[in-house]
């Protein structure tokens, strides 16, 4: 406790939230948990919210580790951390993504969490795929995907008090069109890919005009790309005496962007916070945002097509055309 008031008065406490079209708010940086083992992320949750400061942590069914992240939680609020002081998100996999499948698929992450509810509840993807669809899968597998059936029910844990707040991920311009004009209550977040090397202009700016808050996933290029050691991004960490962790990060916060880079290793998760006492100048922010070229690292191509197809028409159509 006494460490996270520390950080409060160390910090730009305005710069570390936004705010969510529902009035809530949503911390500026949080702990992603893909990719880290059940074992690890018990601890690396635990670090962050009670060493750190940090006050949201990104999860998801898939990774396969909301239990050990759950019992991270627990270790947590034994150490008095408050349940309304952090900021919990969690997403439907594609897999339970029809309208009677939803409400288990919640059940069984906000158990496994060991939460009565969650902050921001997330469709994953907006895929459909039969429960025993392979990897990639097989023709017949990729389902029609439900969008106003599947919202319908996300909007349920919200009048339940199940969400405080709901969103997607991975949706485009044209899927947000759609869903906007045909819900009741609106996305409050889109979490996708966005980093210099992906920068993701054009959906960036139509969720700022609709108010949908973008979080950006893989802050960091993800674990198999080498954008730390783009030259753009070393030499402005050079220049401003920071990591080339902290200059990605603060890259996204700048742009209005909240952010959950994934760490196991407890002296990243207290650096990747290091990132509300300075600022990046604009000039800076354009170098960084000249990388090239813009490719994404998570197509989500392992989802979407079906073995020998075609992967490039696909894509292109699932993602507006741009891949
Ligand atoms: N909605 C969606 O579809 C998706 C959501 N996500 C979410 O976003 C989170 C972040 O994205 P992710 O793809 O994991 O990738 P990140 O961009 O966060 O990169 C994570 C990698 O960077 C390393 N790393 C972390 N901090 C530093 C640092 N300061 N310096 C050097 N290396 C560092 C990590 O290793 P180490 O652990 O050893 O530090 C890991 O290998 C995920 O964990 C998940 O929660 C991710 C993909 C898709
Ligand atoms: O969040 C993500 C990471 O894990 C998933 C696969 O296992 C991805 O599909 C997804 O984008």
């Amino acid at each position: 406790m006494a460490q996270s008031q520390q950080l409060k008065k160390d910090v730009a406490v305005e710069e570390a939230y936004f705010t969510l079209r529902s009035g809530n708010h949503i911390p500026a940086l949080g702990l992603g948990t893909w990719k880290a083992e059940p074992n690890v992320v018990r601890d690396a949750v635990y670090h962050a919210l009670v060493e750190c400061g940090y006050k949201h942590i990104d999860c998801a069914h898939i990774y396969g580790n909301e239990k050990e992240v759950g019992e991270g939680l627990q270790m947590a609020f034994d150490a008095g951390i408050k349940r309304e002081d952090i900021f919990i998100t969690s997403k439907l996999w594609i897999k339970s993504c029809i309208p009677e499948k939803i409400r288990e698929a919640f059940d069984v992450t906000v158990s496994d969490l060991g939460l009565k509810y969650v902050d921001l509840y997330l469709v994953h993807w907006p895929i459909n795929l039969a429960p025993d669809a392979s990897s990639p899968p097989k023709k017949g597998q990729v389902l029609p995907f439900d969008t106003m059936g599947v919202w319908r029910e996300m909007e349920k844990l919200v009048e339940q008090k199940l969400a405080r707040d709901i969103g997607v991920s991975n949706f485009t311009a044209k899927k947000l069109e759609h869903l906007l004009s045909n819900c009741t209550i609106k996305p409050s977040v889109n979490q996708v890919e966005m980093h210099p090397a992906w920068r993701n202009d054009n959906l960036l700016e139509f969720c700022k005009k609709n108010n949908i808050h973008v979080t950006a996933y893989s802050p960091l290029g993800s674990s198999s790309t080498d954008l730390m050691h783009a030259h753009e991004v070393t030499e402005t960490a050079e220049k401003l005496g920071k990591t080339p962790g902290e200059i990605l990060i603060r890259w996204l916060i700048q742009r209005g962007v909240s952010t959950i880079p994934k760490s196991s290793s407890k002296e990243r998760i207290k650096e990747n916070m290091r990132v509300f006492d300075f600022k990046i100048s604009d000039e800076d922010m354009q170098k960084l945002s000249s990388i090239s070229p813009q490719k994404r690292v998570n197509p989500g191509a392992e989802l979407l097509v079906p073995e020998g197809e075609d992967e490039e028409a696909i894509l292109r159509e699932f993602w507006d055309g741009e891949i």
